[in-house]
């Protein structure tokens, strides 16, 4: 079966949408989930995030968001503190096994986005996922898979989230999935 590789982080509202979306390559694809810092790959592309530097920009995306919400049923709550500095949630991520991690991150996408909770504040985090998974965010393994995931979509040119690859094919944004689909007939 084809891999879709999914680069994505827990601040990035759209990879939360693409999240909810993913079932639709069952039998299609595997989805390889591969956490990555959206902060990184801002800062090594100069993308400063256009929601940020383009003020009007700012209202239509959380009214674009309400709208997808409804339209696919999920739930969305705009985070209190939106944009979180997600490392230490991105970390976890990459401690947590191939098998573990969508799980995860539906998780940690629905506090987040689907009830507005600051998964930043390590009560939760370690509520959430473990006291375990917290304690590998300080290993450098762990430190180094983040960052490893982080320049490599970069480094296959990357500037944003939800990306995908389908080989060597990048495909930017959670409404690209018909043509991802295109490009798996
Ligand atoms: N049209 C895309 C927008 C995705 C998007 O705006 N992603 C943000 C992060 S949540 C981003 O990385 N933006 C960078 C850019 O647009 O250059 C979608 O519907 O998913």
């Amino acid at each position: 079966m084809k891999k879709l590789e999914f680069f994505y982080d827990i601040v990035s509202p759209y990879s939360y949408i693409a999240a909810t979306q993913l079932g639709q390559f069952e039998g299609k694809a595997e989805v390889i989930w591969k956490p990555v810092l959206l902060g990184g790959v801002f800062k090594a592309t100069g993308n400063s995030g256009p929601a940020f530097t383009v003020p009007a920009k700012m209202p239509y995306m959380f009214k674009d968001l309400q709208r997808l919400s409804a339209y696919y049923q999920i739930p969305l709550k705009i985070p209190a503190n939106f944009p979180a500095n997600t490392v230490t949630i991105q970390r976890v991520l990459c401690a947590a096994s191939d098998v573990e991690r969508p799980a995860l991150t539906h998780k940690l996408y629905e506090a987040y986005w689907g009830q507005g909770l600051d998964v930043t504040n390590a009560e939760l985090l370690t509520q959430l996922v473990g006291a375990e998974l917290v304690a590998k965010t300080q290993e450098d393994s762990v430190k180094n898979a983040l960052k490893a995931n982080t320049e490599e979509v970069v480094a296959r040119g990357a500037f944003g989230a939800p990306t995908f690859f389908l080989g060597d094919d990048m495909f930017f944004g959670s409404d690209r999935f018909f043509l991802i689909q295109e490009a798996l007939k």
